[in-house]
């Protein structure tokens, strides 16, 4: 698997305002001439879809949604992610393996040495120790609270959605300690903002990482 194009994912708790910015930065990168695959997970494939269903409405222990989690990951990786970026595509991508930690490890307490374990099986690289990794993680940190207020009424809540905000606490805090552990990958974003704010924050750190100055940069 080739690492020439560019794997971008957002990240952060259910409200924090990701998906406000996919269209925004689909164009964006448009404009640069690039060809952009737009993609969530769970899912971004029929079988990563139907298995997005189950993670996101039925009860379950927290390996069983661990296991499908990366198993709709695996087929997600083979289908479109992977071929995208050896053909020099720019992947963006509504949530990743970050999202794993957070939610299925801080939020669910479940074992983050098993969860090493499957992100080594499902993103090890042929040939090699390295793992398919997002080359820029834009993390959307906002209170839980603020996010629960912005979601209140806007949609029929999901599993997780659903949860308390204790829950959410301990998911912001695993996502925090992933940006600690990854500097070089994460930008934190203060989505605590305006929507406007907020995309000036986006562009400016694209820019900063040199994927937005002339030709491909990813
Ligand atoms: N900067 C902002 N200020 C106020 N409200 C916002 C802002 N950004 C997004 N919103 C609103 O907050 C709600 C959640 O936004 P959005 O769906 O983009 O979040 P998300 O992170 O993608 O959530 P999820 O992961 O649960 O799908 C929406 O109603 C959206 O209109
Ligand atoms: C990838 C991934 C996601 N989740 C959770 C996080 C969200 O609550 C939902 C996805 O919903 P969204 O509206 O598309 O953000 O799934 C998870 O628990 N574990 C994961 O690996």
């Amino acid at each position: 698997m080739s690492d020439q194009g560019l794997f971008l994912t957002l990240e952060g708790i259910d409200g924090a305002g990701k998906s406000s910015h996919l269209d925004a930065l689909e164009a964006l990168f448009k404009a640069q001439g690039r060809t952009v695959v737009r993609t969530r997970e769970p899912g971004g494939t029929p079988l990563a879809e139907t298995l997005r269903g189950l993670v996101l409405e039925k009860p379950m222990d927290p390996l069983t949604e661990s296991l499908l989690v990366f198993a709709a990951r695996r087929d997600h990786i083979a289908q479109v992610i992977g071929p995208a970026l050896a053909r020099g595509d720019v992947v963006l991508c509504d949530r990743f393996t970050d999202a794993t930690f957070a939610y299925q490890g801080a939020g669910r307490g479940f074992d983050n040495a098993v969860l090493s374990t499957l992100e080594q099986w499902v993103q090890g690289q042929a040939g090699g120790t390295k793992l398919l990794q997002p080359r820029i993680t834009l993390w959307f940190d906002l209170a839980p609270e603020i996010a629960a207020q912005r979601l209140a009424g806007a949609r029929v809540p999901d599993k997780f959605e659903a949860q308390p905000v204790e829950f959410f606490r301990r998911v912001a805090q695993g996502y925090a300690d992933r940006a600690s552990a990854d500097a070089q990958r994460f930008v934190r974003i203060d989505a605590s903002q305006t929507r406007d704010q907020v995309w000036l924050q986006i562009e400016s750190a694209l820019r900063a990482r040199g994927v937005l100055a002339g030709g491909r940069a990813g």
